[in-house]
């Protein structure tokens, strides 16, 4: 099996992200292709140096693995397109998509054939994505394999043997990237209304949130630990986690990632027949 190049059904935001955290790392452009319905987005891609299918079957006949990633909603249909093609080709199918069960992919496909859910970020633009992977028992290693190229070569990756865990792994990390955002987006309000400027705080709080992942990520700490060595008694940092604390932190990102979860299962319950 030689996998030599990949096609991405569907080239709106996440698999942009993706696509250029992999011509970041040293992809070449060339053995990446596209096909997305709208022509200035094929455009954008076609001018960056990827290759165009001139439809979604001459995608499929392009692919050695091919990325489904548009939206939940447009699967089923996307898929029942493209089942005589994939039928003849047979390329490795990846799927992005939220929600949408492995099996439901194969039915829709009409093929009993190795496909792996990926549940990716937008972080990926960056080479800094975190990705949930699930393979169906008909992948083979190599197929693990080439997935994890491909998604290691766009930031962390973790696999899940439980499909049900995609799940938890959008809301701990697909999703996560706004909550991230949002935090920043609340930080940076404050910030401009204690006196510092737009650039100051993107800089400053930017910064600081990279500097806290990194310390998750590269040390053993314990992240409560890392947390205390910051909170000097009676210092102003105590003060600050105090008021969090008060404000029910914990229910807070609870009841949002429980939010995101159900989201997700009820997307499985509406789309996936
Ligand atoms: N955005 C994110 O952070 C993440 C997204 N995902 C998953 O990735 C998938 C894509 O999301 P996202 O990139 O945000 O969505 P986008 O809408 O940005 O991208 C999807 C693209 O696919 C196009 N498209 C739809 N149907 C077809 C088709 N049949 N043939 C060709 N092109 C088509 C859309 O066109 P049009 O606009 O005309 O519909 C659009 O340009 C979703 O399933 C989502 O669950 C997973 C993890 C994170
Ligand atoms: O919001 C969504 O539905 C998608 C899935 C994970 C991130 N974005």
């Amino acid at each position: 099996m030689s996998m030599n190049t990949i096609g991405f059904l569907g080239a709106g935001n996440m698999a942009g992200a993706i696509i250029k955290g992999l011509i970041a790392s040293g992809f070449e452009a060339k053995s990446i292709w596209v096909f997305d319905r709208n022509q200035d987005k094929r455009d954008g891609w076609a001018a960056l140096g990827l290759s165009i299918a001139k439809n979604a079957d001459d995608l499929v006949i392009h692919s050695d693995a091919l990325v489904l990633s548009v939206k939940p909603q447009g699967l089923k249909e996307t898929c029942e397109s493209i089942a005589s093609a994939v039928a003849d080709h047979k390329p490795l199918i990846l799927s992005v998509v939220a929600a949408i069960p492995a099996q439901s992919i194969a039915q829709w496909l009409s093929a009993s054939l190795p496909i792996i859910r990926v549940m990716p970020n937008t972080p990926s633009l960056v080479q800094a994505g975190a990705s949930g992977l699930f393979a169906n028992n008909l992948c083979l290693p190599e197929h693990k394999a080439f997935a994890e190229t491909v998604f290691r070569a766009v930031g962390r990756i973790s696999w899940v043997e439980d499909e049900q865990l995609i799940h938890s792994v959008t809301a701990a990390a697909g999703s996560a990237p706004a909550y991230f955002f949002r935090f920043a987006e609340a930080m940076s309000k404050t910030a401009l209304e204690q006196g510092l400027t737009e650039q100051q705080a993107r800089t400053l709080i930017g910064q600081t949130m990279l500097g806290a992942a990194k310390m998750i990520l590269e040390t053993n700490e314990d992240i409560g630990q890392m947390r205390k060595n910051v909170c000097s008694p009676n210092g102003t940092t105590e003060r600050a986690i105090f008021s969090f604390n008060d404000d029910q932190i914990d229910t807070v990102v609870n009841n949002a990632m429980k939010a995101c979860f159900d989201r997700s299962v009820e997307l499985t319950d509406l789309l996936s027949q």
